[in-house]
């Protein structure tokens, strides 16, 4: 039995998703996408998918059992909810939302509704590296995690698409999202600072300082660069009482020439998390096929979102924000 899925947004990361879905994982057909780019769609459709006109229109199509949502983050909110209302599991690109308003209207539905259906893409907890590190952190024989590193840096990203409250709202939510999952732990403030703009950041506040208080008392520090040009560097590296893990440095080729030993490092976020975005998927499949979803939740769409809105809060204000959740309802316990 093959999963019937429906994708809204043929952009970027809809088409490398349709490409997953119809040339890399079994178990899955995409039956029909939608764009508000017509063309875009049509191009993007696999052969013998239907291009419709509206996400509604997708959503509510008798052979899409499942949907997927690639489109940008505001348009998010409108097609979960359609997609809750229509008892479809829906995985949804981060960010899940871009307000706090929103992502309680998320829960909200979703809790009415009695299953868990959404799941949001923070694909870092798919992958590999990642999980490993959790692993160790886990077995607890470094002790409690006091600090973690995370450094989130992006050779370049879209001019025009990318505005500037994105490296807080759009680029940061992968962190927060990793700093909770890796450390079993939640986000009650946050700081942000601004150090010298690069030259090469355009109009945008490039680079970021960020620092995550967390519940247990430990500090995450996470800087965000969105235009460092030489390539998709990711790190993390945490800091125990008896000891200290981080991801490894990914493995590539070591290239001997003229200009020295060297190995490349991913281009950009499609190269560095291949796998996880793979593995996301092969998980999600399994879920959804049973009518629900698996991995990070409307709960966790929900936390990264505050601490989004307290990062914005805190550039403003130079001071330190508070992040305050509702009560965590039992769907996501
Ligand atoms: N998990 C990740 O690592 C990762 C990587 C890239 C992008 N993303 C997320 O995926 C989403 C899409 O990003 P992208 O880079 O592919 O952007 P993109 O601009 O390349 O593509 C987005 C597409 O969605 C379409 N769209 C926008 N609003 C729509 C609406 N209301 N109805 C129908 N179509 C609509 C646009 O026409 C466009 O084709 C964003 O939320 C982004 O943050 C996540
Ligand atoms: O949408 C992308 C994506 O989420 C990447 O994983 C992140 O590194 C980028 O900063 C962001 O713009």
């Amino acid at each position: 039995m093959s999963l019937n899925v429906g994708v809204i947004g043929t952009g970027m990361i809809g088409q490398d998703h349709i490409r997953r879905l119809t040339r890399v994982l079994s178990g899955v057909t995409v039956v029909a996408v939608n764009d508000m780019d017509q063309a875009r769609a049509q191009a993007a459709a696999p052969a013998g998918a239907k291009v419709h006109p509206t996400p509604d229109a997708l959503v509510a199509d008798p052979d899409v059992q499942a949907v997927v949502i690639c489109s940008w983050g505001p348009a998010h909110e409108e097609q979960l909810l359609a997609c809750i209302a229509a008892g479809k599991p829906v995985f949804c690109e981060k960010p899940m939302v871009t307000s706090e308003a929103a992502a309680l209207r998320i829960i909200e539905a979703e809790v009415a509704f009695g299953r868990r259906l959404v799941q949001v893409g923070f694909m870092r907890r798919f992958d590999a590296d990642y999980r490993r590190l959790k692993a160790v952190i886990d077995t607890g024989t470094l002790g409690a995690p006091l600090m973690y590193y995370s450094k989130h840096r992006n050779a370049s990203v879209p001019e025009g698409l990318y505005t500037s409250d994105m490296p807080l709202n759009d680029t940061l939510v992968h962190d927060a999202d990793i700093s909770r999952w890796l450390l079993s732990d939640e986000v009650t403030g946050v700081e942000v600072r601004v150090p010298r703009r690069s030259s090469r950041g355009k109009d945008l506040r490039d680079p970021v300082l960020v620092l995550l208080h967390m519940a247990s008392g430990a500090l995450v520090d996470v800087e965000i660069s969105v235009n460092i040009g030489y390539g998709y560097d990711i790190r993390g590296e945490v800091s125990c009482e008896a000891g200290v893990a981080a991801l490894p440095n990914r493995p590539a080729a070591v290239v001997t020439d003229a200009h020295g030993i060297r190995q490349a490092i991913p281009e950009d976020w499609r190269e560095r998390f291949i796998e996880a975005y793979d593995q996301e998927f092969r998980e999600w499949i399994v879920a959804a096929g049973q009518g629900t979803a698996t991995g990070p939740s409307a709960w966790d769409g929900y936390a990264a979102t505050l601490v989004a809105d307290a990062a914005l809060r805190a550039v403003d204000s130079g001071r330190l924000e508070a992040v305050g959740m509702i009560a965590k309802p039992a769907l996501y316990s």
